[in-house]
């Protein structure tokens, strides 16, 4: 690793104990009022609108709520599927599983049993994410295992939308060469989109 990588992996270390910490100050209201108003803009933006299917994500601690984005998608005949983290190898695949019946993982999330019908990655068309913080340029900063990049570098044709409450937004993150950038960011006030192009 480089020194530069190194400085870089410090500084999104302690932005994400701070950026944690600002999120966990939302009450349950205010994060399940602001979940559903992401759940709606979500679904209005063309690439979530227009994907058969969907990867989206079990909720965990004070995360966006997912579960009103998954009835959407689920209401207009889109097919929803959950990551599930292959550990040693850094990587997510994705199945199909109905949100009951996901089960705690080894990372402490919640994710389809053994046995979920996996879909190619290539199926997946849509790819919604949380994360601990997002910058207005459309970086994300995740919880430090690198499960998404490493998995979305592997999807080159899946449109990448965050999902983050206001609080989790920040003018800038610092950058890695593995980071792999947004097409779209979304929170409860507003939705950003990026040009594949910039990034
Ligand atoms: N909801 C959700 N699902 C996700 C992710 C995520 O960030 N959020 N992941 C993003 O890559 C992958 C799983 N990676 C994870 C990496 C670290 C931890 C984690 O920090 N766990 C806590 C314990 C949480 C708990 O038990 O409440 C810990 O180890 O301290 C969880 C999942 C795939 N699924
Ligand atoms: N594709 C990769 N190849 C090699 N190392 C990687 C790769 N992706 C991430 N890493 C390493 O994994 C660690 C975590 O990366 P990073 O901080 O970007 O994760 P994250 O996006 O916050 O996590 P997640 O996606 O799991 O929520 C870093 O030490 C980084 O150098």
């Amino acid at each position: 690793m480089t020194g530069v990588e190194t400085r870089s992996g410090d500084a999104k270390r302690a932005l994400r104990s701070e950026l944690i910490a600002v999120r966990a100050r939302l009450s349950q209201e205010e994060r399940s009022e602001k979940s559903h108003a992401i759940a709606e803009r979500v679904d209005r933006i063309a690439a979530v609108r227009d994907a058969r299917t969907v990867a989206l994500y079990a909720p965990l601690g004070t995360e966006v709520d997912s579960t009103e984005l998954a009835r959407r998608i689920g209401a207009r005949g889109g097919r929803v599927v959950y990551p599930r983290s292959v550990v040693g190898e850094r990587r997510l695949v994705f199945c199909r599983c109905d949100p009951a019946e996901l089960v705690r993982g080894p990372l402490g999330a919640r994710e389809p049993p053994a046995g979920a019908p996996e879909v190619a990655l290539a199926e997946v068309d849509c790819v919604v994410m949380p994360g601990v913080a997002f910058s207005l340029d459309g970086l994300r900063l995740g919880r430090g295992g690198g499960y998404y990049d490493a998995t979305l570098w592997a999807m080159p044709g899946s449109a990448r939308v965050g999902v983050a409450f206001d609080v989790q937004v920040v003018p800038s993150l610092p950058r890695e060469p593995h980071d792999a950038p947004l097409d779209a960011l979304v929170t409860e006030s507003r939705a950003l989109t990026f040009a594949r192009g910039a990034r």
